[in-house]
């Protein structure tokens, strides 16, 4: 089954960083997320609540970011996406996290990881 609901691009706003600098600003974080979904039984209802709600999900990141603080963008990933899995039961993510400030010369930096229920 390869059926995947995603979010693409979900900018948030976070205190995270390793520097003593960091702790004292917000910056700009970038979610890219594939969550694999049988995605024929709502279909076959048109019923939301058998699905993923990628609106609930973006909001659920968003609130997340807002009120945890961590030094490493792994560690938010890691926690974010064992949060996701237990309370939307998502059987696997992909969450590819993107931090665009932090090396100016390069085009992206961040982490992808890949974790099942
Ligand atoms: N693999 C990582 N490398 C770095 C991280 C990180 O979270 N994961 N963080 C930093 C600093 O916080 C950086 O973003 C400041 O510009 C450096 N390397």
């Amino acid at each position: 089954m390869k059926d995947i609901v995603f979010i693409e691009g979900l900018k948030t706003e976070a205190v995270i960083g390793v520097y003593d600098w960091e702790k004292a600003i917000q910056q700009t974080l970038v979610f890219d997320l594939e969550m694999q979904h049988d995605n024929r039984l709502p279909a076959a209802t048109d019923d939301l609540s058998k699905t993923l709600d990628y609106e609930a999900i973006s909001n659920f990141i968003t609130d997340f970011c807002s009120t945890n603080v961590f030094e490493l963008i792994e560690t938010l990933a890691e926690k974010l996406c064992a949060e996701l899995i237990e309370t939307f039961s998502i059987h696997s993510i992909t969450m590819t996290l993107r931090k665009p400030g932090a090396v100016p010369t390069a085009n992206a930096v961040g982490v992808k990881i890949h974790r099942q229920k």
